[in-house]
């Protein structure tokens, strides 16, 4: 069993109002649930990313046991840096990192050794650090245009699926991730689902394309909704003010009646969803809304 590292500090009672957590020194908040999400939020980036790796940890131990493996889609962004304490002490040794099947939620659509590669990022980051399995790391085919390698994954997940690396979904007969990592831009995108765009209706393919990123570089692949909406558990890690705004709008749900926002469509259908939010992304959170 791991160990949860995080001790808090000081338990907060969200009834009294998220400005009142700035003026306590916290390790960690509880995650509090609201509208069957969980909102963790942390004093700093470095607490955020103890607790994560706690999460993934406790996550891929719960998967093998129950499956034999560890099915988990990274994104792009600040999350691999955020997730660096899994390849430290005690995670590097307990975790069973031969279990783990490794897909991406988003991609652009580079070569493997390019500098906006999310594979490359990931490589560097996380996955030369620890004994993964080569051949369960499934990166795109970066050989190809943007159109192909999304149908090519596709492809790829489908035969996962087959052979049950991947479990499905009862319900949508989408593949059913055991843990989908998200990041969130200003803009509210995850993964490379950008606001007003056409493929945040996609409700047939699992992996689609685009070729007109607002966020550089342009052509990418992507997982849509019905995917990352069937996983066993989402967690979306957001950290820095530029994104507080952003994280006020979707988690207060302000505006319910205007055209989504991207994070906002992030809804398993039946998994679990957790925010992890530092405190300068929380800033504007309507904390009194929330119930323990
Ligand atoms: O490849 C990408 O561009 C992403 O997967 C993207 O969805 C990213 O996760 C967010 O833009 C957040 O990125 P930051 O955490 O770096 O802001």
């Amino acid at each position: 069993m791991i160990s949860y590292n995080c001790v808090p500090l000081f338990i907060f009672n969200w009834k009294v109002g998220l400005n009142s957590v700035c003026s306590f020194r916290i390790m960690a908040l509880p995650g509090v649930k609201k509208d069957g999400r969980e909102v963790k939020i942390y004093e700093n980036a470095d607490e955020l990313s103890t607790d994560l790796a706690d999460y993934v940890a406790e996550l891929s131990e719960a998967s093998v046991k129950e499956r034999g493996v560890f099915a988990v889609a990274l994104s792009g962004g600040s999350l691999i840096s955020l997730m660096s304490k899994l390849c430290e002490a005690p995670y590097s040794k307990t975790v069973d990192w031969a279990k783990w099947y490794i897909f991406w939620a988003d991609e652009r659509v580079v070569a493997k050794n390019h500098a906006d590669s999310n594979y490359k990022l990931a490589k560097d980051g996380l996955l030369s650090k620890v004994p993964f399995v080569p051949s369960h790391v499934h990166s795109i085919n970066d050989t190809v245009s943007a159109e192909k390698a999304a149908e090519d994954y596709e492809f790829v997940i489908r035969q996962l699926v087959r052979t049950r690396v991947i479990s499905v979904s009862d319900i949508s007969d989408c593949p059913k991730f055991d843990l989908i990592l998200l990041g969130m831009g200003p803009d509210g995108h995850v993964a490379s689902l950008f606001p007003n765009h056409p493929v945040l209706e996609e409700k047939e393919e699992w992996v689609t394309f685009i070729t007109d990123s607002p966020k550089p570089p342009p052509e990418r692949i992507t997982f849509t909704l019905p995917v990352i909406n069937s996983a066993s558990n989402v967690a979306v890690i957001v950290t820095g003010s530029s994104k507080a705004e952003t994280v006020h709008l979707v988690i207060d749900d302000v505006e319910p009646d205007k055209p989504s926002l991207p994070a906002k469509m992030v809804q398993p259908t039946k998994g679990n969803l957790v925010w992890f939010l530092d405190k300068e992304a929380a800033s504007k959170l309507d904390g009194s809304k929330f119930s323990q």
